[in-house]
């Protein structure tokens, strides 16, 4: 059978014929040179935003190197020449099992300050979905106009009034938006020791959240708008973001607000994805917020296996620690629909703009395509809990 995605590995020859194939020279290859540069290359209170997690990071760091508690198990011989890393999700072709995961502010880290556009465009040209935080600085509907034929999906921060919701919601659907993400686990801010340490919360000087401000419904809620008192909306803003009361009981209500495919974000216990399954909802995103909100928890990598069991066959979109492309094989390994990248793109929007996140792209890719050709799983189906051992 003719196999429609491209061999990713193939960016590994790219990149070693770069003279002749043009592929960017300055661009790095490791998640650690990629951190190292782009924090030399931001403004200190982006990098500590950015690189930030909550409490001593132990959670942040743990999501990253409880990864290695899995090795891949070599298979030969099974005709692995060419790869099919493609999925199909709530009906969708997608080229690759990657998204770029909601990255609020994202725009501050492009020297424009427009890097929700450069995102959008990125998703684009490499065919990955954004899922486009309610937090851009650009609005939405601008973010969108630039996916071309990539779907893109819009995550929503559950707003104290529902009827800021709901227009985030219609206005994500006129926009061409393909699903829909609610983020949870971020009902009230974690305790964030280096922004706290500088004072600094981006958003809080208001001038990245012109999506949010942009939106008629809020904008009822200002005693001025925005563009006279920008700060003064930002704190309107950042009572208005979240709803603490937020609970099962209105579940109903949020598979309400759209008929697009629902994802919950930040559900890793078995028992909220199978409420939140048998409540209606499309889609599970298991995550635990990059380790940026909770201190103490466990990787979320460790609880993909159960939540996946539990969703009963509803796609499941994990994140949270994934560097490299080892790491998109074993979270598919352990059952995830899709892998959403987070902090790397940011890195590599950094470094390069819109080329910078689709070489980070690229080069995920091409890892996990090469780890895929070189132990013998071809396809996607064949990664299941079987093709990892688990070290005691
Ligand atoms: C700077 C930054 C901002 C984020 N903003 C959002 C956001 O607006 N909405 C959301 O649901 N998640 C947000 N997240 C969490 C990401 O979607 C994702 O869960 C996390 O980055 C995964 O962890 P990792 O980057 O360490 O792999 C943010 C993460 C970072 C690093
Ligand atoms: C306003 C914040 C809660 C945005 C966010 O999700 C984050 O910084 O992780």
């Amino acid at each position: 059978m003719e196999h429609e995605t491209p061999n990713y590995g193939d960016y590994q020859l790219e990149v070693y014929l770069r003279g002749l194939t043009g592929v960017r020279e300055d661009l790095p290859f490791t998640f650690a040179e990629l951190e190292a540069r782009a924090h030399a290359t931001l403004p200190p209170d982006i990098v500590s935003y950015v690189a930030g997690g909550a409490g001593n990071e132990y959670t942040q760091n743990a999501n990253v190197t409880a990864f290695d508690r899995w090795g891949v198990i070599p298979r030969m011989l099974v005709g692995a020449a060419r790869r099919d890393l493609s999925i199909n999700l709530f009906g969708m072709a997608l080229p690759t099992p990657l998204l770029l995961a909601p990255i609020g502010v994202i725009g501050l880290c492009a020297q424009d300050g427009h890097g929700d556009l450069a995102t959008a465009r990125a998703a684009a040209t490499s065919g990955v979905p954004m899922i486009a935080s309610t937090l851009t600085v650009d609005p939405l509907e601008e973010v969108a106009a630039q996916f071309g034929e990539t779907p893109g999906f819009f995550q929503l921060y559950n707003p104290k009034d529902r009827a800021v919701a709901e227009s985030f919601v219609s206005r994500a659907e006129a926009a061409g938006f393909k699903g829909i993400v609610v983020t949870l686990d971020t009902l009230q801010l974690g305790w964030r020791p280096r922004d706290l340490k500088l004072g600094n919360f981006p958003q809080l000087k208001g001038h990245c959240l012109a999506n949010y401000f942009s939106d008629p419904v809020f904008r009822t809620k200002l005693a001025k708008p925005p563009e006279e008192d920008v700060r003064a909306a930002a704190l309107v803003w950042a009572s208005e973001l979240s709803d603490p009361t937020l609970n099962w009981n209105d579940l109903a209500w949020l598979r309400s607000l759209t008929k697009l495919p629902l994802l919950l974000k930040g559900i890793c216990h078995p028992e909220d994805a199978k409420r939140a399954i048998d409540g209606g909802i499309d889609g599970i995103y298991c995550s635990n917020h990059g380790g940026r909100q909770a201190n103490g928890g466990i990787p979320a990598i460790d609880l993909l296996p159960t939540v996946v069991e539990a969703a009963g066959g509803a796609p499941v979109v994990f994140d949270s620690g994934v560097r490299g492309g080892e790491h998109i094989v074993k979270a598919l390994a352990l059952g995830a629909s899709a892998v959403a990248i987070g902090r790397p793109y940011a890195y590599g929007l950094a470094l390069g703009g819109e080329d910078g996140i689709v070489h980070v792209l690229r080069s995920l890719l091409a890892e996990a395509d090469l780890l895929m050709a070189i132990d013998g799983y071809p396809t996607i189906a064949d990664l299941n809990p079987d093709a990892l051992h688990a070290r005691a």
